[in-house]
């Protein structure tokens, strides 16, 4: 099967539920780790010219390494294993999940300075993007229903920190035929950083 027989989302998403924890994929999700904490290390350092030109070198190796073994999207690690640790992915903090039920979940992150916004606040753009992972992982419920946000709207009420637990609680809050409104909340300790509010819509057959 190639890429381009994956155009419904159902049929991708059920061939990707698929992944195998094997030592090799527990070596990429080490790796990921290891690119998150070179994110986080990129952002915090001006680095001498030497330096900078050693970084470029490597880098622009495991690039080339990297872009001879590129496969299709649905032949990836990447965007998978959606477990506890949540899925293969960088573009939020790791997502941990204690309790996922098919009207709730409790999950917690720490986000590294590679999130940052400004004056140690987290991007507004990425609480975002929390919001729509962990409210897309509520609408896929224990049944792993697919599923697509239709919209997504975030009230950010207290400054999102860095580098310090945050707890995420998502909840269905109605459901009516594919359409299901969900709620999210995270928090600080005992206070409240950010609200959201969602639709998501399950995907028929054939809907990409
Ligand atoms: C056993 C364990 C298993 C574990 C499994 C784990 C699985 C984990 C899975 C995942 C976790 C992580 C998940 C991440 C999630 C990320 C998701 C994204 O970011 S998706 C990318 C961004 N979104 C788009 O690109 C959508 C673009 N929009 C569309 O494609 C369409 O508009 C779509 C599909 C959303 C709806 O289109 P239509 O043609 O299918 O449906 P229509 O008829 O238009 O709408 C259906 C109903 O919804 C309402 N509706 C649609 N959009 C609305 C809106 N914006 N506001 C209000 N109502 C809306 C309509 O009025 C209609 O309502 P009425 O049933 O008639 O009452």
């Amino acid at each position: 099967m190639t890429s381009v027989d994956f155009v419904d989302a159902i049929a991708l998403a059920k061939h990707r539920q698929n992944f195998e924890e094997t030592e090799h994929t527990r070596a990429y999700r080490e790796m990921l780790a290891a690119v998150r904490g070179f994110q986080n290390a990129v952002v915090q350092a001006n680095p001498s010219p030497e330096q900078l030109e050693q970084m470029t070198t490597s880098l622009q190796q495991m690039q080339a390494m990297l872009e001879a073994q590129a496969l299709p999207e649905v032949e990836r690690w990447y965007g998978r294993g959606g477990g506890r640790d949540g899925k293969l992915q960088l573009v939020t903090p790791q997502l941990i999940f204690e309790e996922v039920e098919d009207d709730r979940i409790h999950a917690h992150t720490t986000a590294g300075e590679f999130y940052i916004g400004m004056n140690g606040a987290m991007h507004g753009g990425i609480v975002a993007t929390i919001f729509d992972a962990l409210l897309g992982r509520m609408a896929a419920g224990t049944q792993g229903r697919v599923c697509r946000t239709a919209y997504l709207t975030t009230e950010y009420k207290a400054i999102t920190p860095l580098n310090q637990r945050l707890d995420l609680v998502a909840k269905v809050e109605s459901v009516e035929r594919r359409k299901r409104f969900v709620t999210g909340q995270l928090w600080h300790g005992d206070t409240l950083c950010a609200t959201a509010d969602a639709l998501f819509i399950e995907m028929l057959p054939g809907q990409q």
